[in-house]
């Protein structure tokens, strides 16, 4: 008989970040209709974006990766759709011009509708309640019934991010009958498990696992332990998947999740998502490059500028700055010329509209309580993104070019 419980194989492995639902009865249930659902994304689109990345692993492609920081129920329209993804497209062209490679389009959108946070509850004017998890969860209004997590909302996540398919997939068949065919692809974080597990199915031509919730999905820094539970279901399903690294990762860390997740050391499997901060990138990050370089692992990298730069406006909002942002990918750039390494993609916090909720580029500080409209962190809206994207180009324009 053994006593080490805790190291038994069998142990289900710890779920970070997971809701207190009320009743298991009713999870049970809304799990069930997702598993009868029907997937939203094929597994033959996701084999397609695993070719994709691994042309930016090799360095011959770029990765714009943008939107949402949380997509919201109140939120969703074809407009607000259709300007997020012309938004991306426009910059995509921009960079893939100066670059003079092709840039891949991958949308945060169609299920982003789940969030990490740093505190579990939230205390206003003395009443404390549970925080707000994403739409997928609970509901951003502070009121008891509001933030109480309901399983139904993940049956709306699953509905409205079908739609959004529905209309992203309009959209480029319409576009692709007037100009060049467009790709798009979607991503979200894979943090919700009671969703994501009954969404991954079995491939019939190659029997293979794929989540049908997206193209890619990623990991976050909260949940990125390689024995925890999101590595164990990313490690699963066929997907291209990626993962997001902060400043306090380690190298032995990157490489648990090398062999846990591309075990096969394929391109286009794996993608890192460093979001080190600005003062931290040039320090933090050429250690980690190296050693994954030097283990042969052929993962892509990606700078996520917007989540190790988030800080508080005299507002309260939380904010960013453009132009700490810009020091961020820049940091990244310089880093990876100077290892020789493929600098491979851009990761935005981002809207196709003119909200005021980062800093910089016409949006004064004092600004920013007139038009913040994100349910979660602060976005880039679409001059700043076409700016960053801008001088993006410029930093990455070859040499002699
Ligand atoms: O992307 C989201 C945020 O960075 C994450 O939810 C943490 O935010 P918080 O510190 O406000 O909880
Ligand atoms: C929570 C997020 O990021 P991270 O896991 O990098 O903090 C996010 O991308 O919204
Ligand atoms: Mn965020």
């Amino acid at each position: 008989m053994s006593t080490l419980l805790v190291s038994s194989p069998t142990a289900a492995p710890k779920a970070l970040q997971q809701p207190a639902w009320p009743d298991a009865a009713v999870l049970e249930r809304v799990t069930e209709r997702l598993g009868a659902g029907l997937p939203l994304v094929l597994a033959a689109e996701c084999d397609t974006l695993r070719r994709r990345m691994a042309a930016v692993a090799r360095g011959d492609a770029f990765v714009l990766q943008g939107g949402d920081c949380a997509e919201t129920f109140r939120d969703l329209s074809l407009d607000t759709v259709s300007r997020k993804m012309d938004t991306l497209f426009a910059t995509a062209d921009e960079l893939s011009e100066a670059m003079f490679l092709p840039v891949v389009v991958v949308a945060r959108l169609a299920g982003q509708y789940a969030k990490p946070r740093s505190q579990p509850v939230e205390t206003k004017d003395g009443v404390t309640l549970p925080s707000y998890r994403g739409d997928a969860v609970n509901g951003l209004e502070f009121t008891a019934e509001a933030r109480t997590p309901d399983p139904h909302r993940m049956l709306q996540m699953y509905a409205a991010s079908g739609a959004t398919l529905n209309v992203v997939r309009s959209l480029l068949a319409e576009d692709g009958g007037q100009a060049a065919c467009r790709e798009l692809f979607v991503s979200h974080e894979a943090l919700l498990l009671d969703y994501e597990r009954p969404l991954a199915r079995t491939d019939a031509r190659t029997g293979e696992t794929y989540s049908g919730s997206g193209h890619l999905l990623w990991a976050g820094e909260r949940t990125r332990n390689a024995d925890d539970a999101h590595i164990e279901f990313l490690s699963r399903i066929s997907n291209p998947v990626a993962v997001k690294v902060g400043p306090r990762a380690t190298p032995q860390e990157l490489l648990a999740l090398v062999d846990r997740l591309d075990p096969g050391r394929e391109p286009g499997r794996l993608t890192f998502i460093a979001r080190m901060g600005a003062d931290r990138v040039r320090d933090a990050l050429p250690d980690l490059v190296e050693t994954v370089a030097a283990a042969g692992a052929p993962v892509a990298w990606v700078t996520d500028p917007m989540h190790g730069n988030t800080v508080s406006a005299p507002s309260g909002h939380k904010t960013r700055h453009f132009d700490t942002v810009l020091d961020e990918v820049t940091g990244f750039f310089e880093v990876h010329r100077a290892l020789g390494t493929h600098p491979g993609g851009l990761h935005l916090e981002m809207t196709g509209e003119e909200v005021t909720e980062c800093v910089g580029a016409g949006v004064g500080l004092g600004d920013v309580p007139r038009r913040y409209e994100s349910a979660c962190d602060p976005r880039l809206n679409r001059s700043q993104t076409r700016e960053l994207g801008r001088l993006v180009a410029e930093l990455a324009t070859p040499v002699g070019v």
